[in-house]
């Protein structure tokens, strides 16, 4: 599925948020959206799944406009956002059950698709423990499993490993790339963390609302002139 952000702006109250981004992303990809705290990338999220209300701009989702055919671009669509969003006291399983129930899935199929991902997670065995009892890694699976639980084309991961320690953040960023291949699902990842960019990834650098660079890893660094994504993101944004 094909996404279009077109001159998207956006302010809070007379606070200017996101200033004319523009960017499209390429169908079963995995796109790093890179940016210091503060950069806009929540805003974005908010904008791409409909929690906030288009200002100026629009988004096309297969060719759909979000402002007009919002129901038919948020079903392509799976999220997670930056908060973990699981009900603790639930198991596994039944978190799940009660997203998929809101998706239309009968309680067959939704037991069924959830299993399923629960066993790609290499969580099958924990589908009856309440949430409470997984670390935040696992917490972090159960959240993408559920997020693609109705089959979604993109998925967005808003610092998906936020308070995760640094192997568990390693192993949850390499199992969205490989669903990204398995599934040909297109991924959007925001993050300011630059480890958890790869120089072939599709980078799109956000800072200060607008959106510096847009290009494959490499391709960025050799039109800034640097050695590697660590220094391309300090030299546009003095972060990192
Ligand atoms: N509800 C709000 N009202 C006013 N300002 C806001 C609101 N939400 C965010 N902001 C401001 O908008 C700017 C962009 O915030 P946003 O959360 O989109 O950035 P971010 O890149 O996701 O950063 P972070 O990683 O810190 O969440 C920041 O200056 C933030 O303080």
């Amino acid at each position: 599925m094909t996404i279009e952000a077109s001159n998207l702006s956006f302010r809070y109250g007379d606070k200017p948020v996101l200033r004319e981004v523009s960017f499209a992303l390429t169908s079963g990809r995995f796109h790093a959206l890179l940016g210091p705290n503060g950069a806009g990338k929540s805003t974005l999220f908010g904008l791409l799944t409909r929690l906030l209300a288009l200002q100026q701009g629009d988004i096309f989702m297969a060719g759909q406009s979000l402002k007009k055919q919002p129901a038919d671009a948020m079903r392509q669509i799976g999220v997670v956002f930056q908060q973990n969003a699981l009900d603790l006291d639930l198991t596994v399983r039944q978190n799940l059950q009660y997203h998929a129930a809101l998706h239309g899935l009968s309680r067959k199929e939704a037991r069924a698709r959830g299993d399923r991902e629960l066993e790609r997670f290499s969580l099958l065995d924990r589908a009856n423990d309440a949430v409470r009892q997984l670390n935040g890694g696992h917490r972090r699976r159960v959240e993408i499993a559920r997020a693609l639980l109705h089959e979604p084309s993109l998925l967005l991961l808003d610092e998906p490993t936020v308070g995760l320690d640094v192997a568990s953040r390693k192993a949850l960023n390499e199992h969205v790339r490989t669903l990204c291949k398995e599934d040909d699902l297109t991924v959007l990842w925001a993050t300011h963390l630059i480890e958890e960019v790869r120089a072939e990834d599709r980078v799109l650098i956000l800072h200060q609302g607008q959106l510096l660079a847009d290009g494959k890893g490499q391709a960025i660094c050799e039109a800034a002139g640097t050695r590697d994504l660590a220094e391309t993101f300090h030299s546009l944004t003095g972060a990192g």
